[in-house]
C-alpha cells in the first residue's frame, strides 16, 4: 500500500520577527488534477503550465499514463497527448491515488462508465475515506462495485457495456462527488444531470466547457444549479492551459503575515474564483488588512496579488452558507482566531469530518495541547482567541496524515508564545512541497523537532 516510506519527521516553529518580502504561489491542486484529467482524455495535445508539482496531482498524472495518455515534462510545462474521449485503456496496475481524495474520486467517476476493471488504492488515510458517495451514483449508472469492503479503498469498480445516464441530486456540498458524476457522463450516451442546492467550486464545468465538452449550466431563483452533460461528445485539446496559483496553500501565508506583528508581504498569483474566496472575506470581516492587487484573468479564471499586512483580529461568526468556498480554509481560519478578540463560531462544518483526518478532531486537538481554549461540537467549532498569543502554544499537534493539520500548526508557532511541534511533516508535498520555502524566503523559520 502507498504512503510515505521511512520514518515520521518532527517539526516545530517558534515565534518569528516579521514576514517581510513577495512569493509567488505554486499552482492550484483542484485545477490541476483536472489539467491532467481532461488533457488525458482530450483529443490532441495540451500543454499545461502554472501545474502543481504535489504528490496528489503526480499521483493523478501517473493513473491516466496508466490508461494511454502520454504525459511529459517539457521544462517549465507538461505536454499531454490525450487518448480522445471514450478511448481510455484498461489500466494493467493499480491506481494508487496516496492521499489524494480528488485525484481518486474523479477518476473513479471518470473509469467508471467504462468497461474494464480498475483498481484503486491509496494510503492509510484515504482508505479510511468514504467513497460510498461516488460509488452510489456510479451503481445507478450501472457500474460493478467489485472487491470492497464498506465503501472504502482498496476496491475494483467494472462499468457497464453501455451506462444509464442519470439524474443526480448531490446529497453533501461536494464538487468531488459533483465532478465525478460529470465525468462519468462522458462515457455515457444522453445526458447526465447533477443538481447541486449549494454551489462548490465550479472548476470541472468550466474546464469541461473550455475543452470543448457539450455542458450546460441553469441557476434557479433560490440558487440550486442543474449541469447537464451530453455525453460521447469529442474532448478538444487546450494548446495552451494556464494553471493559476493556489488559494487554499496561499491561506498558509495570509494567515502567518497576520498574526506575526509588523509582517507585510506580497501573495503573488491567487486564483479568485469567488466558490474559492471564503477565507479572505472571513477574514476581512474579523478585520485583516487585505488589499488586493492587479486583479486580472490567467487561464479563464480571476486571478490576484494579495498584500497583506499584521492585523488587531475580533472574533466573528462565519455563516454556514460559506462553507464550500473555505472548505479546506477552517483548520488555518481556527488558528487565526486564536489570535483574535474574543470567540469566533465556525457552523456547517460536517464535511470536515472526512477529509484527510476528521479536521475537526485533529484541529479541536490541536488546539488543546497548545492552550488555545475552544470547543468542538458535532458540526462546529468555537475558538476564543488570546491577541498576542500570550501563553498560548508549547504543544506536540497529531497530524494524522493531514497536510492541512500540519501547515495550520506550523503558522500558529510562528506567533504563540511557546513553540509549537508537529508529528510529522512529510505528508504536506502532497499538496504544497514549496511551503517551507516559502515561509523561509518571507524570514520565517521552520525546524526538526527532537
Ligand atoms: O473538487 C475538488 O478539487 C475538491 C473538493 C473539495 O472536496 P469535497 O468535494 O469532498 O468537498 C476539497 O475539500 C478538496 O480539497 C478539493
Ligand atoms: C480535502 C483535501 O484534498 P483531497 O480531498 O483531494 O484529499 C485538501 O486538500 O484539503
Amino acid at each position: 500500500m502507498s504512503g510515505h516510506a521511512g520514518k515520521p519527521r518532527p517539526v516545530q516553529s517558534a515565534r518569528n520577527g516579521a514576514l517581510k518580502g513577495t512569493v509567488r504561489m505554486p499552482g492550484d491542486k483542484s485545477i490541476s488534477h483536472r489539467a491532467f484529467l481532461f488533457g488525458a482524455l482530450a483529443s490532441g495535445r495540451t500543454r499545461v503550465t502554472g501545474l502543481l508539482e504535489g504528490e496528489d496531482v503526480l499521483a493523478t498524472g501517473s493513473a491516466m499514463r496508466q490508461m494511454g495518455a502520454v504525459i511529459e515534462r517539457d521544462g517549465e510545462s507538461w505536454v499531454i497527448d490525450g487518448v480522445g474521449n471514450g478511448a481510455l485503456l484498461e489500466p494493467r496496475n493499480v491506481l494508487d491515488f496516496g492521499n489524494a481524495g480528488t485525484g481518486s474520486r474523479l477518476t473513479m467517476g471518470l473509469v467508471g462508465t467504462y468497461d474494464f476493471t480498475s483498481v484503486f488504492t491509496g494510503d492509510a488515510s484515504l482508505c479510511s475515506r468514504p467513497m460510498g458517495r461516488v460509488l452510489d451514483p456510479l451503481r445507478q449508472m450501472g457500474t460493478q462495485v467489485l472487491a470492497c469492503a464498506g465503501d472504502r479503498l482498496p476496491l475494483a469498480i467494472r462499468g457497464a457495456r453501455v451506462a444509464a445516464p442519470i439524474t443526480y441530486h448531490v446529497p453533501m456540498a461536494s464538487a468531488q462527488v459533483k465532478s465525478a458524476v460529470l465525468l462519468a457522463g462522458l462515457n455515457t450516451p444522453g445526458v447526465t444531470t447533477v443538481v447541486e442546492k449549494v454551489m462548490t467550486r465550479d472548476h470541472t464545468e468550466k474546464m469541461l466547457e473550455g475543452f470543448g465538452a457539450s455542458i450546460n449550466v441553469e441557476v434557479d431563483a433560490m440558487g440550486v444549479r442543474t449541469i447537464s452533460l451530453t455525453g460521447q461528445g469529442k474532448l478538444n485539446a487546450v494548446s495552451d492551459f494556464v494553471v493559476p496559483g493556489d488559494p487554499s496553500s496561499a491561506a498558509f501565508l495570509i494567515v502567518a503575515a497576520l498574526i506575526v506583528p509588523d509582517s507585510d508581504i506580497v501573495i503573488e498569483n491567487s486564483l479568485m474564483n469567488p466558490t474559492r474566496t471564503g477565507l479572505i472575506e472571513t477574514l476581512r470581516e474579523m478585520g485583516a488588512d487585505i488589499e488586493v492587487l492587479n486583479p486580472r484573468l490567467a487561464g479563464g479564471e480571476d486571478v490576484a496579488d494579495l498584500r497583506v499586512r499584521h492585523s488587531e483580529l475580533k472574533g466573528v461568526i462565519v455563516p454556514e452558507e460559506r462553507a464550500p468556498s473555505m472548505i479546506d480554509e477552517y483548520p488555518v481560519l481556527s488558528v487565526a482566531a486564536a489570535f483574535a478578540t474574543g470567540e469566533t463560531r465556525m457552523t456547517g462544518l460536517d464535511e470536515l469530518r472526512v477529509k484527510e483526518s476528521d479536521r475537526l478532531a485533529a484541529v479541536a486537538a490541536g488546539l488543546a495541547v497548545n492552550g488555545v481554549p475552544h470547543v468542538e461540537g458535532k458540526d462546529w467549532l468555537t475558538v476564543t482567541g488570546t491577541p498576542g498569543g500570550r501563553g498560548i502554544g508549547g504543544g506536540r499537534v497529531a497530524t494524522h496524515l493531514d497536510h492541512r493539520i500540519a501547515m495550520s500548526f506550523l503558522i500558529l508557532g510562528l506567533a504563540s508564545e511557546k513553540p509549537v511541534a508537529v508529528d510529522d511533516d512529510r505528508m504536506i508535498a502532497t499538496s504544497f512541497p514549496e511551503f517551507s520555502g516559502l515561509v523561509e524566503r518571507l524570514g520565517g523559520h521552520i525546524e526538526p523537532a527532537g
